[in-house]
């Protein structure tokens, strides 16, 4: 198979060569007889996004997501490798939870890896047995699933990963800087009309710093690769970037602030949670100027009655998978983030960062994982058209650019309007 006329972030035009599902030749090539060619007509090329950090809730909670409509959901905004997170039931914290995982991520139409997490009543022995993308998210403060652990385990366990060589992710808030205060009294109604403000004031910006610097004293010590999870205040960015850790943001830390906190309600609520839209603004800023090494959209998607319900008894997390590339590609057509940018955050470093050397680049010898965009075609973002189980978002109304076609190792899973049958494989298999 041959793509032909397609435009790199680098603004090269080529030709691509798949066989076998794998790139073998980028250039000015010419058709081989009877080959088939795809014109991409000299729309945008990016490799396939691997998003490092969703919640696909399978085993134990499939009805906010499965890794059928997870992974469909991926496909269709352009990701065609995902990690999943260990807070599903029961927890990926032993080798039996990795393989009940396992088998359900069999169903998966994108390529993947399983993480393994962190509890006291984790088996390292039997985990680390598995084949494991990182050991993470580790929670050093509560949040959805209740994982939160103390500063013991997390020595022992970064010990435990630097001993075998894999990477470690880090949740970090500091919940001992909590204020309780900003969580009592008038918290409005359920659902959207909710304060969900109060969220942010209650899990305070000074909380992540404090744990992002702990976290990577903790590496430092043990010799373990920390990589910070959705650092979500320029203060984490940086303490991450002194202690030699790397970093991740998600896209609701990049688009929303605690200005669209009285609007979102509830549907705003996650940890860590929206920050001040000067926050936000520097954060924009250390990712357009490379401090902040990657994009992952923290997927954790809950049923709309799960969220209509009060501040306190909403569940923490938004959906994000499908609408990553779609709006980091908007603000590119803004001329907010550069292609080559966008191409480096959602591909090329997480692939460096969590050693997948077939993953994240369009050459010779990589996998044919690749997605199409048509930078004329930006379109409003609506939860209908969207295909995770959860049925919302809450970039609703903004503008994204969205995949014509989406490939996993040369087949097409995502051709604008259906779902191809790919099998999707385990990165570390
Ligand atoms: N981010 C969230 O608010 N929620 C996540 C858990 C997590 O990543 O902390 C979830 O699993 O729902
Ligand atoms: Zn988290
Ligand atoms: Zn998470």
């Amino acid at each position: 198979m041959r793509i032909s006329n397609a435009t790199l972030a680098d603004g090269r035009v080529v030709d691509v060569r798949v066989e076998d599902g794998e790139i073998v030749a980028v250039g000015d090539l010419d058709p081989v007889d009877g080959e088939w060619t795809i014109d991409a007509d000299e729309n945008l090329l990016l490799p396939g996004a691997i998003d490092v950090h969703v919640h696909f809730r399978e085993p134990g909670f499939e009805h906010k997501e499965t890794w059928e409509t997870g992974s469909r959901s991926a496909a269709a905004g352009g990701v065609t490798t995902v990690a999943d997170q260990p807070n599903t039931d029961p927890t990926t914290t032993t080798g039996e939870g990795f393989d009940a995982k396992a088998e359900r991520a069999e169903s998966a139409c994108i390529d993947y890896g399983i993480n393994g997490g962190v509890t006291d009543g984790w088996d390292p022995d039997s985990l680390f047995d598995r084949p494991l993308f990182a050991l993470g998210e580790v929670f050093l403060a509560d949040s959805t699933g209740d994982m939160g652990i103390g500063a013991d385990l997390f020595s022992t366990a970064a010990e435990r990963a630097a001993e075998v060589g894999v990477p470690v992710t880090v949740h970090a808030e500091d919940a001992t800087l909590f204020d309780e205060s900003a969580i009592e009294g008038d918290l409005g109604g359920a659902g959207r009309d909710a304060d969900s403000d109060a969220w942010s004031a209650y899990r305070r910006a000074e909380a992540e710093a404090a744990a992002v610097e702990r976290a990577v004293r903790v590496g430092n010590e043990s010799g373990a690769q920390i990589h910070i999870a959705h650092t979500s205040t320029p203060e984490g960015v940086d303490a991450a970037r002194e202690g030699g850790a790397t970093c991740e943001v998600t896209p609701h830390h990049l688009f929303l602030s605690r200005d669209d906190c009285d609007e979102l309600g509830t549907y705003g609520r996650m940890n860590p949670p929206l920050r001040s839209e000067e926050r936000r603004e520097a954060m924009f800023e250390r990712l357009a100027d490379g401090h902040i090494d990657v994009v992952a959209t923290d997927h954790a998607p809950h049923t709309t009655d799960e969220k209509d319900q009060s501040l306190l008894d909403a569940p923490s997390g938004v959906p994000g998978v499908e609408t990553m590339v779609p709006l980091l590609l908007g603000a590119a057509v803004e001329g907010d983030l550069s292609l080559e940018r966008v191409r480096d955050v959602v591909a090329a470093n997480p692939a460096d960062i969590f050693d997948l050397p077939q993953k994240g680049r369009i050459e010779e010898g990589a996998d044919a994982d690749l997605a199409l965009y048509d930078l004329d075609a930006a379109r409003e973002i609506r939860g209908d058209d969207l295909h995770s189980k959860c049925g919302w978002t809450p970039f609703e109304g903004f503008t994204g650019v969205f995949p014509e076609w989406t490939m996993v190792r040369g087949e097409t899973v995502w051709d604008g309007e259906e779902f191809g049958d790919v099998a999707g494989e385990n990165v570390r298999a």
